[in-house]
C-alpha cells in the first residue's frame, strides 16, 4: 500500500513536471505587436514624417528581418521596440504589455561595439545576470557556457580593446543573451565587419538562434544577410517609411555550404533586389 502510494506520488510529480514543461512551451514569449505606428519628427520650423502606419506582428521565437534602404526608418522602428524612442501614433506591445521604456527583457546588439571597456569578456557576459542578483557560481556557469558557444574560452580575461571586431560582436551577442531576454534586437550588427568575418558571424548567430529560439528583430540593408538569417523578411520603403511587402523565407538547408547558390535563395534575392530598386 505504502509502495503504491509512493509510486502514485512520484507519478503525480512526473506528470506535473511534464505539464509545467508543456505550459512553458505554450506561453507566448517575445511576441511583438506593432499597430498603426507613426513617427513624426517635429520642430518649430520643420515636420518630418519618418514612419507611417506600420502594422507588424513578430511571433514568439521568430527571426524577422527588416530590410530597406538608408533612411526608410528601420532604426527608428527598432528604437521604439527597444523603448528608446516614442511613437507619435499607434501602439507597440510585447507579450500583450505596452512598451513604455527600455527593459532587460529586450537585449540589444548594435553596429557600434557596445561592450563595457572596463570589464573583461567574462565580466561583460556576466553583467546582466549579476544585476539580476544571480549568485556567483551560477553566473560562472552561464558565462562558461557562453564563452564555449562563442568560442572565446581563452579570452575570458581579455578586455574589449584586445579583441577584433568580430570577437567583440560575439561577446555582445553573448552578453545580450546571457540575460535571457524575451527579444533580441539587432541593428546592422555585422555592418562594420569584413566580408569573411560577416559570414562567420551570420553562421554563429544562426547556430545560437537554433539553440535559444529567442525572438529576433534584425535590421540590415544587406539582401544576402536577410535571406540567410531570417524566417521572414519585411521590406520597407522611404518617404515616408512604410512597409512595402513581406516574404517568407524557405530554404532547403540553411547551413549547407552552397545555400547561397540554390534556386530558392537566388530567386528571392532577385525579387528583393527588384523591389528595393523600384521603390
Ligand atoms: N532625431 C531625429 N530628428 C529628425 N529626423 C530624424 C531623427 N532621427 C531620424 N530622423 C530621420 O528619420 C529617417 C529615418 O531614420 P532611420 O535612422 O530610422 O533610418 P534607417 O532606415 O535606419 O537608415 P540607415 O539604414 O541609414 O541607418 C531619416 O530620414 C532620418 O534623417
Amino acid at each position: 500500500m505504502q509502495a503504491a502510494k509512493k509510486l502514485n506520488v512520484n507519478k503525480d510529480a512526473a506528470v506535473q513536471t511534464e505539464e509545467m514543461k508543456l505550459a512553458d512551451t505554450m506561453v507566448e514569449r517575445g511576441r511583438i505587436e506593432i499597430s498603426g505606428v507613426q513617427k513624426v519628427y517635429e520642430t518649430k520650423k520643420s515636420r518630418f514624417e519618418a514612419l507611417r502606419d506600420i502594422h507588424l506582428t513578430i511571433a514568439s521565437n521568430e527571426f524577422l528581418t527588416i530590410l530597406g534602404p538608408s533612411g526608410c526608418g528601420k532604426s527608428t522602428l527598432l528604437r521604439m521596440v527597444a523603448g528608446l524612442d516614442e511613437a507619435t501614433g499607434g501602439e507597440l506591445m510585447l507579450d500583450g504589455e505596452p512598451i513604455i521604456g527600455p527593459c532587460a527583457d529586450r537585449g540589444m546588439v548594435f553596429q557600434g561595439y557596445t561592450l563595457f571597456p572596463w570589464l573583461t569578456v567574462r565580466e561583460n557576459i556576466e553583467y546582466g545576470p549579476k544585476l539580476k542578483g544571480i549568485p556567483t557560481l551560477v553566473r560562472r556557469k552561464i558565462s562558461n557556457e557562453w564563452l564555449r558557444t562563442i568560442r572565446l574560452e581563452s579570452f575570458d580575461k581579455a578586455f574589449p580593446k584586445q579583441l577584433s571586431g568580430g570577437m567583440k560582436q560575439r561577446v555582445a551577442i553573448a552578453r545580450a543573451l546571457a540575460n535571457k531576454p524575451k527579444v533580441l534586437l539587432m541593428d546592422e550588427p555585422f555592418g562594420a565587419l569584413d566580408a569573411q568575418t560577416k559570414l562567420e558571424m551570420q553562421e554563429m548567430l544562426l547556430e545560437v538562434w537554433e539553440k535559444e529560439r529567442t525572438t529576433v528583430l534584425f535590421i540590415t540593408h544587406d539582401i544576402d544577410e536577410a535571406i540567410f538569417l531570417s524566417q521572414r523578411i519585411v521590406v520597407m520603403g522611404a518617404g515616408p517609411g512604410r512597409i512595402l511587402k513581406e516574404f517568407k523565407v524557405q530554404l532547403p538547408d540553411r547551413l549547407a555550404p552552397d545555400v547561397r547558390e540554390t534556386p530558392e535563395f537566388l530567386g528571392l534575392k532577385r525579387e528583393l533586389a527588384g523591389l528595393l530598386k523600384h521603390d
